[in-house]
């Protein structure tokens, strides 16, 4: 196809009509000049020129798919002057784009549905509206005598403590431009190691928050589910049928998760329209879905039966080229079990290898760097931001290409993740998976729905 002249509000071609026309909404049609010849001449419409029609057009495609531009984002305006100048001091210029993609729709009272690849930042994509929200139902919110009558408030529901430790630190960044608290919900009705509550509430209310069980928060407003994935996968036993539903009604739901699959979202759908019918859900979602980060290394180690994988991990901890203790590297040792971590545990001991444990009693002692290992399970792969550590073993393999990407999406900076394998079935099938994901890592099409579950069948099987 040949571009014959390029004008303002004239696009002429040559040869193919429908295709331009199809494709710029213009009008074609054959046109005299010189020497008696005809040719395709295509008008536009509107006043805007071809290229900014086609974008505009790609605008609203994205907006329709929960995709933001991928041009330069910029934090919307609708967040308080407050909110943006803590975002500028905290070195945050740009929303990342699931943030831009969530934060508007937010706004604007939709339920939204964040999903994007780990480390994508959808912590602050519901975070900020979340406060700017808050922060706008406050204002109109005091009765006669001048006190808060029936504040909104807000409760944010994660898998661990530790997250919802992460969380309330995150909120504290902007506490002091807005005095909103969150408070972490220590006495709740679901027992600890199920879930965690991380209440909001305004700062005169935040002590009176420890001793309300989580499902009579007075004025819940927004309920948001961070790791749904995860929680939704709990619920399945029953963890997450005291929801606080009733008090929500009418107010908005939001939702985060690196992995999204189909039954995810229709949870999700139906927690929505259980909530209010009227507002839509929004699935705000970056490029980057379902993707292995960018700068992680992986490798695969193969093993011939189980007691050689202990052999491999002391061979990784104690020497050769990656010798993790010589240079004091942070290491994530992920197990399928808390037994298999205790063995694991007990294991190094034995061989003299200290500064490591499970989560329970040594997360503190990893993140302030006075132990160099940590042995988790799959729960320690959920959101937590720790940008220090440089090496994920996988001493089990993971158990489908979703734990894999929330294992790898650890490796905040990059780093290298070593997963130890079988020779069964099983794993070798995912070991496959994983290689075709990250060989076309640099070039995969945005994912679309029908791809994630594609993926989630391929894996399972
Ligand atoms: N707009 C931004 N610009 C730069 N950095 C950002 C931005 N938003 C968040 N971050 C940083 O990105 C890091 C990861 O953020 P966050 O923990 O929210 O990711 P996530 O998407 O929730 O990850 P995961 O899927 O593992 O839970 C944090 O250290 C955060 O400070």
């Amino acid at each position: 196809m040949r571009i014959s002249a390029f004008t303002n509000n004239k696009l002429q071609c040559w040869p193919r009509k429908t295709l331009w026309s199809g494709a710029l909404g213009g009008r074609a049609s054959l046109e005299p000049v010189a020497g008696g010849a005809r040719r395709l001449a295509l008008r536009i419409d509107d006043r805007r020129s071809g290229p900014a029609r086609l974008e505009s057009r790609m605008l609203r495609r994205r907006k329709r798919t929960g995709l933001a531009p991928t041009g330069a984002l910029t934090w919307s305006r609708a967040l308080s002057l407050g909110i943006r100048s803590t975002l500028g001091s905290l070195g945050l210029e740009r929303p990342t784009q699931v943030q831009a993609a969530a934060i508007p729709a937010a706004l604007s009272g939709s339920h939204v549905f964040l999903t994007a690849q780990t480390g994508s930042g959808k912590t602050l994509g519901y975070i900020l509206p979340l406060i700017e929200l808050l922060q706008r139902d406050h204002k109109g919110q005091f009765d006669e005598k001048g006190s808060a009558a029936h504040r909104s408030q807000a409760l944010i529901v994660v898998p661990t403590r530790e997250l919802a430790l992460q969380v309330v630190r995150v909120w504290e960044a902007f506490t002091a431009v807005t005095g909103l608290v969150c408070a972490q919900l220590t006495r709740c009705a679901l027992r600890r190691s199920e879930s965690v509550a991380a209440w909001v509430t305004p700062a005169k209310e935040a002590s009176a928050g420890n001793g309300v069980l989580w499902n009579r928060v007075p004025g819940l407003r927004y309920l948001v589910l961070d790791e749904a994935d995860a929680l939704f996968s709990m619920q399945r036993h029953n963890q997450l049928a005291a929801l606080p539903l009733k008090q929500l009604r009418g107010g908005q739901m939001w939702f985060a998760a690196a992995t999204v699959t189909r039954s995810n979202l229709a949870e999700a759908e139906r927690l929505t329209q259980a909530v209010s019918p009227s507002r839509r859900l929004f699935v705000a979602r970056d490029d980057g879905l379902h993707r292995p980060p960018l700068d992680a290394r992986v490798r695969f180690e193969q093993v011939e039966h189980p007691p050689q994988k202990v052999t491999r991990l002391l061979g990784m901890l104690r020497g050769g080229p990656d010798g993790l203790l010589r240079d004091g590297r942070s290491t994530l040792i992920f197990c399928n079990s808390i037994q298999t971590c205790r063995f694991v545990q007990y294991t190094l001991h034995e061989h003299g290898i200290l500064g490591c444990g499970v989560p329970q009693r040594i997360v503190g002692a990893f993140m302030n760097g006075a132990a160099d290992v940590l042995i988790c399970s799959d729960l320690a792969a959920r959101g937590l931001d720790w940008p220090f550590v440089r090496r994920v073993i996988c001493f089990d393999a993971p158990l489908s290409y979703h734990h894999f990407l929330h294992r790898v999406g650890r490796l905040r900076q990059g780093g290298i993740c070593t997963i130890l394998l079988r020779r069964a079935k099983r794993e070798q099938a995912l070991a496959e998976c994983i290689s075709e994901r990250l060989s076309q890592r640099t070039t995969l099409a945005p994912q679309t729905t029908g791809s994630i579950s594609m993926a989630r069948r391929r894996t399972s099987d």
